[in-house]
Formats: C-alpha cells, sequence, structure tokens
C-alpha cells in the first residue's frame, strides 16, 4: 500500500512511506530541561536528525516572513503557535532528510496529547519517548542564564513562568499517553550533562 510502479517497474515508496518507516524519538520536557543539550549529543554519536520544534519555528521568524511575524507573537507570550503550522514544518523537515537520515529527534513536540495523536495520523508513530526531567526551580535558573546570552525573546522572567505553567498543564499529560504505551523513558536531567546522557544513551541503546 501507497507504493507505486515507476515508469521503469522498480517499486517507489511514496515520502509519507518513507517517513512513516522512519525511527522516531520524542524528546518531551519542560522548558530549560535540557532536551536540546542531550539531543546535539544524541545527533553527535548516533548521527540522528535533530529537528528541534522551537528551532524551525525560529527559523520562520527570522526569515522576516508575515507568517514569521505571527509566529513571534505568539512565541514572546509563552503560547503555543497553531498545531498545523508546527506539524507541517517538522513534517516537511523530516521528508527533506528522510532519505540520509538514520533516526529522527522530534525535540520540543509534542507538547499537548492533540499533537502526538496527530503527528500520527500525518507522519507515524515513535519508537521511543524522552522524557527529560527537571525541577521547576531548576528551569527557571537555568533558562534565565541561558537568556543572558540566547537572545530569544521568551527568555525572560515572566514569559519562563508563562511556558512552565503551560508545560505542567498540556505537555505533562503527553508523557501518561504514552506511558500506557511503554515507550517512556524518564532521564533525571539535575544530574550533570554527561551523566544525563550516559542515561539517554541506555535508553537508544535499548531500541531494537
Ligand atoms: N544537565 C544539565 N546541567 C546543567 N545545565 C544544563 C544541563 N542541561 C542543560 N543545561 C543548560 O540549561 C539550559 C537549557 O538547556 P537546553 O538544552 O537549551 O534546554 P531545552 O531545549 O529543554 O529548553 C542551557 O543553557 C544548557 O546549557
Ligand atoms: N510543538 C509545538 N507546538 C506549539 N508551539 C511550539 C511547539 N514547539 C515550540 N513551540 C513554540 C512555543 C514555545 O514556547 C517556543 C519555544 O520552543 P522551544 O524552542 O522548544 O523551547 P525550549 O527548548 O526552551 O523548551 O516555540
Ligand atoms: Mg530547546
Amino acid at each position: 500500500m501507497g507504493c507505486s510502479a515507476s515508469c521503469s517497474g522498480r517499486i517507489v515508496h511514496s515520502d509519507d512511506d518513507k517517513i512513516k518507516d522512519a525511527k522516531i524519538i520524542f524528546v518531551v520536557g519542560g522548558p530549560g530541561s535540557g532536551k536540546g543539550t542531550q539531543c546535539e549529543k544524541v545527533v553527535a554519536k548516533y548521527g540522528y536528525t535533530h529537528l528541534s520544534s522551537g528551532d524551525l519555528l525560529r527559523a520562520e521568524v527570522a526569515s522576516g516572513s508575515e507568517r514569521g511575524k505571527t509566529l513571534q507573537a505568539i512565541m514572546q507570550k509563552g503560547e503555543l503557535v497553531p498545531l498545523d503550522t508546527v506539524l507541517d514544518m517538522i513534517k516537511d523537515a523530516m521528508i527533506a532528510k528522510v532519505d540520509v537520515s538514520k533516526g529522527f529527534l522530534i525535540d520540543g513536540y509534542p507538547r499537548e496529547v492533540k499533537q502526538g495523536e496527530e503527528f500520527e495520523k500525518k507522519i507515524g508513530a515513535p519508537c521511543l519517548l524522552l522524557y527529560i526531567d527537571a525541577k521547576g526551580e531548576t528551569m527557571v535558573k537555568r533558562l534565565m542564564k541561558r537568556g543572558e546570552t540566547s537572545g530569544r525573546s521568551d527568555d525572560n522572567e515572566e514569559t519562563i513562568k508563562k511556558r512552565l505553567d503551560l508545560y505542567y498543564k498540556a505537555t505533562e499529560p503527553v508523557i501518561a499517553f504514552y506511558s500506557s504505551r511503554g515507550i517512556v523513558r524518564k532521564i533525571d536531567s539535575e544530574l550533570p550533562v554527561d551523566e544525563v546522557f550516559g542515561h539517554v544513551a541506555k535508553a537508544i541503546d535499548g531500541l531494537k
């Protein structure tokens, strides 16, 4: 299903089939928990493709497009951008890389259960969810520090508080949703970066 014979008679898999069959890892955790930090290390060790929804959105903002301006206003308030926007961006980015990718780290998505459901309808199922867990006060401290140099308009005290509240309300239920499927690995991100990565690597090595 979903395959078609090309003119030469070879079986051709559509882009949709290829991304559906890719190895997909969701990386979920609060703002400042260390998702991006760990993803970089996974890329270095395993060669997976790192797709951060936040980075994709910030690239759109940086392009100066009309859509980028709308997105910027939402992100500055610490709110979630519309589901379709972020899912389309992720899907396009996956299609662009699927032929050369060993697997995908989807960082910062899903941010709510509905995003997970739509991802599975339009793309495919994850084989692992890395739950990067840190205390609220740790996340705030890290983000305030990151804000000194990040240039991110959402790394300020007021927006950080809103992002954290939204994380607890909307994103934590994502973890319960996937726990029942047995694919969640909880990673203690209070530890030093390399120790955190030791646990991340163990979770990835446990994949078939
Ligand atoms: N295990 C850790 N210990 C101390 N600081 C960390 C750790 N992981 C990340 N950080 C720092 O916390 C900040 C947020 O990390 P980042 O990876 O950008 O988080 P996220 O992508 O989840 O928002 C960064 O400045 C990073 O250097
Ligand atoms: N999956 C998603 N759905 C809706 N909005 C998203 C999103 N991912 C990112 N955004 C928007 C809202 C976030 O507050 C902002 C920054 O996201 P991020 O870079 O993933 O933050 P962080 O890495 O600090 O957790 O971008
Ligand atoms: Mg990040």
